[in-house]
């Protein structure tokens, strides 16, 4: 059982849970930590924290105290490359081991913070991250909770398993295809291969080419199977995205996939986003706005396709909600 004693009285006991102080310097941090014998001089400490009382004992069965909670679960909630160290004032810290895309199961992150005691806060999902990022602090809100909960979240974790991981970067091989007459003529000068050229940049990959083509479904078709021959991991093309008679893209896309995933998509700029699967090749059309906006629907989507995400049309379609980028 627990018991509340003066803090007069407590010398010779053991401290229950760390105990948290936050001081005008800026300090916020244990104080004293759960195990901690107390001594006739902690207790002046104690007042200053605002502590007249202090739990000690031990929980009655079929309880478990804060820090055992969250660590009794954690490694049930991660997947690939993620690590954690012991809990502190009740609260676990899930870091990244690696440079990669932090994936939130959603829906499993939504029914763990139903369940009651427990609270988990994240970064968002999809953030690029780095070896050592924080990535998830979780912690039970009251000192102690009922060993069903433990096992109630144990469920939801095998049920979405797993609800935190984060993705390595793969090294992709990557081919571009340029489309639009006015600049396969010549008539205007390109502005899109630097512009893949700078966001490829950031990602490991082996670039097979970067070819101009005419508005021509039979010229763009040749181009991309000679880039699916040398094992494309993605093709990229640009040009003709819309709606004008000789916007032909996203329906050679649609053609040239075996799985067609979506045109267009609720993310403005970049609209008109299109993606489509041939085998393990990701076919990605990009708007114009790449050219003309720092970021756009293709920002969002390159990291995904580098951690080799397999993309439903679902994943687009969330964006609508924020997707409106340059407010
Ligand atoms: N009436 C509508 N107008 C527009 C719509 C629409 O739905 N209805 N959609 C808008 C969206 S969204 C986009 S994006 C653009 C169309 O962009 P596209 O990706 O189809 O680009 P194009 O039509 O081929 O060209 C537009 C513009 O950009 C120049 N361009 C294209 N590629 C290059 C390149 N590699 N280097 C330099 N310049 C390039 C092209 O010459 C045109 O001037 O349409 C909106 N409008
Ligand atoms: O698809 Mo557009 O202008 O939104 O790039």
């Amino acid at each position: 059982m627990l018991k509340k004693i003066k803090v007069e009285d407590a010398v010779g006991h053991v401290l229950f849970h760390d105990l948290t102080g936050i001081k005008a310097s800026g300090f916020k941090g244990v104080l004293f930590k759960r195990g901690h014998v107390i001594q006739k001089e902690d207790i002046e400490k104690l007042k200053d924290i605002g502590k007249e009382n202090i739990f000690v004992g031990e929980l009655d069965k079929g309880f478990v105290h804060e820090e055992d909670a969250i660590r009794e679960v954690a490694d049930d909630l991660i997947g690939e490359n993620i690590s954690y160290s012991n809990p502190s004032e009740g609260k676990i810290g899930f870091k990244s081991k690696t440079y990669g895309l932090f994936v939130i199961n959603r829906k499993g992150l939504f029914d763990l913070n139903m369940e009651g005691d427990y609270t988990f806060a994240t970064i968002p999902s999809y953030s690029i991250v780095n070896e050592g990022d924080n990535l998830v602090g979780g912690r039970i809100v009251p000192l102690f909770t009922e060993e069903d909960q433990v096992q109630n979240i144990k469920k939801i974790a095998k049920k979405y398993e797993p609800i935190f991981e984060v993705k390595k970067f793969q090294k992709l091989k990557v081919g571009v295809i340029i489309t639009g007459n006015e600049v396969f003529t010549g008539r205007i000068k390109d502005m899109f291969e630097p512009v893949v050229r700078e966001k490829l940049s950031h990602f490991n990959h082996e670039l097979l080419g970067i070819e101009k083509c005419p508005d021509d479904k039979e010229y763009i078709e040749k181009v991309c199977k000679k880039y699916l021959e040398e094992d494309a991991d993605l093709v990229i093309f640009s040009g003709g995205m819309s709606v004008d008679p000789d916007d032909i893209t996203p329906s050679t896309i649609k053609d040239l996939s075996d799985k067609f995933i979506i045109q267009g998509m609720p993310v403005q700029p970049g609209n008109m986003l299109t993606l489509g699967m041939k085998g393990k090749t990701y076919l990605l059309g990009v708007p114009g706005a790449s050219m003309h906006s720092k970021f756009t629907s293709f920002d969002i989507f390159l990291p995904r396709i580098f951690a080799k995400i397999d993309l439903k049309k679902e994943d687009f379609i969330e964006l609508g909600e924020g997707g409106l980028l340059n407010k």
